[in-house]
């Protein structure tokens, strides 16, 4: 997936002053590779993914997907799925018909759905779970669902946007382990935004760290490829890189109009 001089520009109808979001965007991501997002809030994390998957259409520069636009490639059957900071899980579904209801959107054939549905259940530790509705479950059960219900449509590419900011951090890692042991089994291509240092450097090959520039831009990359998987979080590398994490943020978070006192 490639992103080539991304600009991204809001307002700007009937007379009103535009401003831009995101400009000279690059960003290239391997099939199978994780990377992180984080930058200030208000730089353009969330308006980059949007394009990723498509829901923002109307931006200039380039991004492909093996030489294709993004909607050329949904048109071949290619698939994203997005994971939000709620799980936003149909209330009147069970967790088997909230993943179901996934794979009918996706089209895959209705007599596959139960062996598809068991064995992501398996992966997620929800198995027992199968027949429960949303609000009988915990926020972190929820949001595992959720993670469940991506996975299970075998997507080319899962966007995340804060996933695991709403639950506490012991949930929270837990999640995190659970997401890094589906991942292994798929391989998904997988881009997320967080405001997580040690969420990003625990997940990610690579951090992009923004900033709001006049306009928010990439300003930073920091690799993750020698922290060895499957990752601790007592790992001393992991550590030290989730702290170069927080370093990158810090440097490139201030604005750059002036601040006054
Ligand atoms: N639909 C929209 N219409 C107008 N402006 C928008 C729209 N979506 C985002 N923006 C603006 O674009 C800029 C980037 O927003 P975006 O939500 O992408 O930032 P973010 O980095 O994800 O922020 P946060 O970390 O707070 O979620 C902000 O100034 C925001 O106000």
């Amino acid at each position: 997936m490639d992103l080539r001089n991304i600009r991204k520009e809001f307002g700007g109808w009937r007379g009103a002053r535009s401003w831009t979001a995101l400009t000279d965007v690059d960003l290239s991501v391997e099939t199978g590779e994780i990377v992180g997002i984080l930058g200030p809030s208000g730089c353009g994390k969330s308006t980059l993914l949007n394009i990723v998957a498509g829901l923002e259409t109307q931006y200039d520069g380039e991004f492909t997907i093996q030489g294709k636009t993004i909607e050329q490639q949904i048109e071949a059957g290619f698939r994203v799925a997005y994971v939000f900071q709620e799980a936003r899980l149909l209330p009147w579904r069970t967790v088997r018909g909230n993943i179901e209801f996934a794979l009918k959107a996706s089209k895959f054939p209705q007599n596959e759905s139960r062996v598809r549905v068991d064995r992501i259940l398996e992966l997620v530790e929800l198995s027992k779970f199968a027949h429960f509705y949303p609000q009988q479950l915990s926020g972190g059960m929820q949001q595992r669902v959720s993670i469940a219900r991506a996975f299970a449509i075998e997507p080319d590419i899962l966007l995340m946007d804060e996933p695991f900011s709403a639950l506490d951090e012991m949930t929270a890692q837990h999640l995190r382990e659970s997401l890094l042991k589906i991942w292994s089994a798929f391989r998904t291509t997988i881009v997320f935004v967080s405001h997580n240092a040690l969420e990003a450097s625990f997940l990610a090959d690579r951090v992009m760290i923004m900033s709001h520039g006049p306009a928010g831009t990439i300003r930073q990359e920091i690799s993750l490829a020698g922290v060895r998987r499957p990752r601790s979080y007592d790992d001393l590398d992991l550590i030290e890189k989730s702290r170069a994490v927080v370093s990158a943020l810090r440097k490139h978070s201030g604005r750059s109009d002036p601040v006054h006192a």
